[in-house]
C-alpha cells in the first residue's frame, strides 16, 4: 500500500515512510492511496471472528505486503492482547469499553501497534529514534508504556502544566529510563503546535531522527479501525444489525478511524462527535466556517483541543465533501456541568461509573436517540478508565470506582519533568542539548 499527503496526492511513499517520517513535508497528513473493502463473507460472519483475527484481517487489508502475513498476524496478536467488550445498558444502548490496556485508555491500540510496527523496521546500528508526542492526558502515557526499554528509541512527551488528571501526570513522568517528560507553559494545542513545528524544521531533521506517536502518525490510525469491526461483531451476536457510534472527540483520530472502517465496508448507520466545548468540529458542522479557537480546559480534558489534527483526514475520506461529512457526521457539544450530570445518572439508572470523556459519549447517543427514534443500536466508546479522573467525581460516586491492577504499578513513583514555555527554541534546544 501507498500512502499519499493530503495536501499532494502526486506525493506518494510507502508504509515504513510514512510511519517514520510521519508527516510530510508540506504538513499535510499520510492516507491510503485507495481504501480496500474487507471481504463482505468476511463481514457478515464476522460474530464468528475474534478480536486478534479481525485485527489482522482489517490490517492485512490495509497495509497489503507491506509487512509478510505472520509477521503481522504476530505483531497484531502482540499488540492487542487486551479485550475490548461491549456492555450493554439497555436493550439497544451499550458501551465500547476500550480502557483495558496498560495505560487505561483506548490509546494503548494505537500506541502498541506503533511501537511493534517501527519494532519490525528498526535495526540495529541505526541512529537513535526520537519519538515526540503531545498529550493532553491519554495519549503520552499509553506511548510510554508502549516504549518504555524499547532500545533505539528515545521518547519526549510534552503536556500542559496542570492541566491533566494527577494519575494522567505519574503516568507521564514516573518512568525513567528511555522516556522523558516536559511540562509546557501552554496548552495541548501549544504542545501539538512545538512538535509539528519540530517535524518542519530542516536543521533538526539534520541532526536526530524524529518521529511522531501523535495520530498524525497512520500508524496510530490504522489499529483504531479494529475496534469499530470488534463492536459490529458483538452488536451482531447480541442480535443487532445497525449501529451508530457515539464517539468523545478530541484531535479527532477516534472518530476518523471509525470513518475509514466505514469506507472498508463496515455497516454504519451514523456516527456522533461529541466534543467538550472545544468544538471546532461541531462549530464548522453547524456553520460551513472552519475556526479553530484556543482550546479552554474541561473535565474531559483529554479532548481539550482545539485545533483537531485528523480532520483533514476525515475530509480527504469524504473527498472534500462537507454535505456528505454531515450526512454521515452529528455533531453534539457539552459543558462540564451536563458532563458530571452524566456521570451521575449513567451510575443512578445503570449502575455505570463513567469517565467524563465517556459520559460526554453516552450524551452524543442519547441525543442522536431524541433526534432520531428508531431499532437501531446506540454504541458509545468509553475511552478511559474512571480511576484515572477521581477527582472529577462526587465522593460518593468515587468510593465506586473499581481499581484495576494496572494502577497498583503508579503507587508511590517519584516523577521529573522539565518545565518549559511554549516557545519553539527552547525545545530546539532541549532536544539537540540531550541528544
Ligand atoms: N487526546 C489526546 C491528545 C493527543 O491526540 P492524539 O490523537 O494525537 O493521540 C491525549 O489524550 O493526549
Amino acid at each position: 500500500m501507498k500512502f499519499y499527503s493530503t495536501n499532494n496526492k502526486d506525493l506518494r511513499v510507502g508504509f515504513e515512510e510514512a510511519v517514520f517520517n510521519s508527516m510530510p513535508a508540506d504538513k499535510g497528513l499520510y492516507m491510503p492511496e485507495h481504501i480496500p473493502r474487507l471481504d463482505a463473507q468476511f463481514i457478515s460472519k464476522i460474530d464468528q471472528h475474534s478480536l486478534p483475527d479481525i485485527a489482522f484481517r482489517v490490517a492485512s487489508a490495509l497495509l497489503g505486503d507491506d509487512i509478510a502475513p505472520e509477521a503481522l498476524r504476530e505483531l497484531v496478536t502482540d499488540a492487542i492482547n487486551f479485550d475490548a467488550p461491549l456492555v450493554p445498558l439497555d436493550q439497544h444502548t451499550a458501551v465500547l469499553e476500550l480502557f483495558h490496556g496498560p495505560s487505561l485508555a483506548f490509546k494503548d491500540f494505537g500506541a502498541r501497534f506503533m511501537s511493534r510496527v517501527m519494532g519490525h523496521y528498526l535495526r540495529e546500528g541505526q541512529k537513535q529514534l526520537d519519538v515526540l508526542v503531545a498529550t493532553s492526558g491519554d495519549t503520552g502515557g499509553a506511548v510510554a508504556l508502549g516504549f518504555l526499554g524499547v532500545p533505539g528509541t528515545r521518547v519526549t512527551i510534552l503536556f500542559p502544566r496542570g492541566k491533566v488528571s494527577p494519575i494522567q501526570e505519574l503516568q507521564l513522568v514516573t518512568n525513567g529510563q528511555n522516556i522523558r517528560a516536559i511540562e509546557v507553559e501552554g496548552t495541548f494545542d501549544d504542545c501539538q503546535a512545538l512538535v509539528k513545528q519540530a517535524f518542519a524544521d530542516p536543521e533538526l531533521n539534520a541532526q536526530l531522527r524524529l518521529t511522531s506517536a501523535n495520530s498524525i502518525n497512520i500508524a496510530r490510525l490504522i489499529p483504531q479501525t479494529f475496534y469499530y469491526f470488534h463492536a459490529y461483531a458483538q452488536v451482531r451476536r447480541a442480535g443487532g444489525t445497525e449501529i451508530v457510534f457515539s464517539v468523545p472527540s478530541g484531535n479527532f483520530g477516534n472518530i476518523g478511524a471509525g470513518l475509514l472502517a466505514m469506507k472498508m465496508g463496515l455497516p454504519v448507520k451514523g456516527f456522533v462527535a461529541a466534543t467538550n466545548l472545544n468544538d471546532t468540529v461541531p462549530r464548522f458542522l453547524e456553520s460551513g466556517v472552519y475556526e479553530a479557537r484556543p482550546s479552554v480546559q474541561t473535565y474531559a480534558n483529554a479532548m481539550d483541543v482545539g485545533a483537531p489534527s485528523n480532520w483533514v483526514r476525515i475530509m480527504d475520506l469524504f473527498g472534500g465533501d462537507l454535505e456528505a461529512v454531515r450526512r454521515v457526521v452529528h455533531p453534539a457539544r457539552f459543558s462540564d456541568a451536563e458532563t458530571v450530570r452524566a456521570m451521575a445518572e449513567l451510575a443512578d439508572r445503570y449502575d455505570y461509573i463513567a469517565c467524563p470523556h465517556t459520559a460526554i459519549a453516552w450524551l452524543g447517543a442519547e441525543q442522536f436517540r431524541k433526534e432520531q427514534p428508531g431499532d437501531y443500536h446506540c454504541v458509545f466508546l468509553s475511552t478511559a478508565h474512571p480511576c484515572k479522573f477521581p477527582e472529577v467525581f462526587s465522593a460518593e460516586l468515587a468510593a465506586r470506582i473499581s481499581t484495576p491492577e494496572q494502577l497498583n504499578s503508579l503507587a508511590g513513583r517519584e516523577g521529573k519533568a522539565f518545565a518549559m514555555p511554549a516557545d519553539f527554541n527552547a525545545f530546539k534546544t532541549f532536544l539537540t542539548a540531550s541528544e
